[in-house]
């Protein structure tokens, strides 16, 4: 599977983030957005998610040279970022178990050990709303880990976590290249990102 930006250009009101966007991003491959605070790397993840329209150019995913239309391209892909949402009204197993009803898991992992790989096996009765900051990002990457879709889009990654969770991520990243998937990482601490071997500068798009 393939995403492919042609001249891709976003601006709001007035301000351009981005212009002349030309990239090909293939499954298998690990990509890093990186630049300075405010470049754009979150604005690029949610143009290449659908979840803003681009004001100039194109965005495609293709699957075997077949379109896949800008309303499926949800099916595709999971995601983990400080600013998505959990709900927060569910115990952690309640989330688990909707989470895998809504995208499987990979190798039909079950809610229990799902929590275990999270490590968070000690709050499954726990409502979400009272998780810690570095508990909820957990829960997120877990589930960016262990979705069983071919596209994975991790911004700002390790934010929250502590020195055992950034080791977490750090092997379990990796293993995502084993499974052929396509990873972004947005970021600018090097750590989160030096499995991928295509770095993307922000900077570039500033012209
Ligand atoms: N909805 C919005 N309306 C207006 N401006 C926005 C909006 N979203 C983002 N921006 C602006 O777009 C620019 C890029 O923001 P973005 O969040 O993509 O940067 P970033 O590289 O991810 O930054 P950081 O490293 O701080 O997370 C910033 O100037 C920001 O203020």
């Amino acid at each position: 599977m393939e995403i492919i930006l042609e001249n891709a250009g976003k601006k709001f009101s007035t301000e351009w983030i981005l212009r002349r966007v030309d990239l090909r991003l293939t499954t298998g491959n690990g990509y890093a957005f990186v630049g300075a605070n405010g470049s754009g790397k979150s604005t690029l993840i949610k143009l290449i998610m659908g979840q803003l329209p681009v004001n100039e150019g194109l965005i495609t995913y293709r699957r075997d040279a077949a379109l896949i239309h800008v309303d499926d391209w949800h099916r595709y892909l999971v995601m983990a970022a400080p600013y998505l949402e959990l709900i927060e009204e569910f115990t952690l197993l309640e989330f688990v178990a909707f989470q895998s009803r809504f995208k499987p898991f990979k190798g039909a992992l079950s809610v229990e050990e799902f929590i275990d790989f999270a490590q968070l096996s000690h709050a499954a009765g726990k409502l979400i709303r009272h998780f810690s900051s570095g508990m909820k990002q957990r829960l997120k990457l877990a589930v960016a880990f262990q979705t069983d879709v071919p596209l994975v889009f991790l911004d700002e990654p390790t934010s929250n976590l502590d020195h055992n969770g950034i080791r977490w991520y750090q092997e379990n990243v990796l293993r995502l290249m084993d499974t052929g998937q396509l990873v972004v990482v947005g970021s600018n601490q090097p750590e989160e990102y030096t499995f991928c071997k295509s770095l993307v500068k922000m900077a570039d798009y500033k012209r």
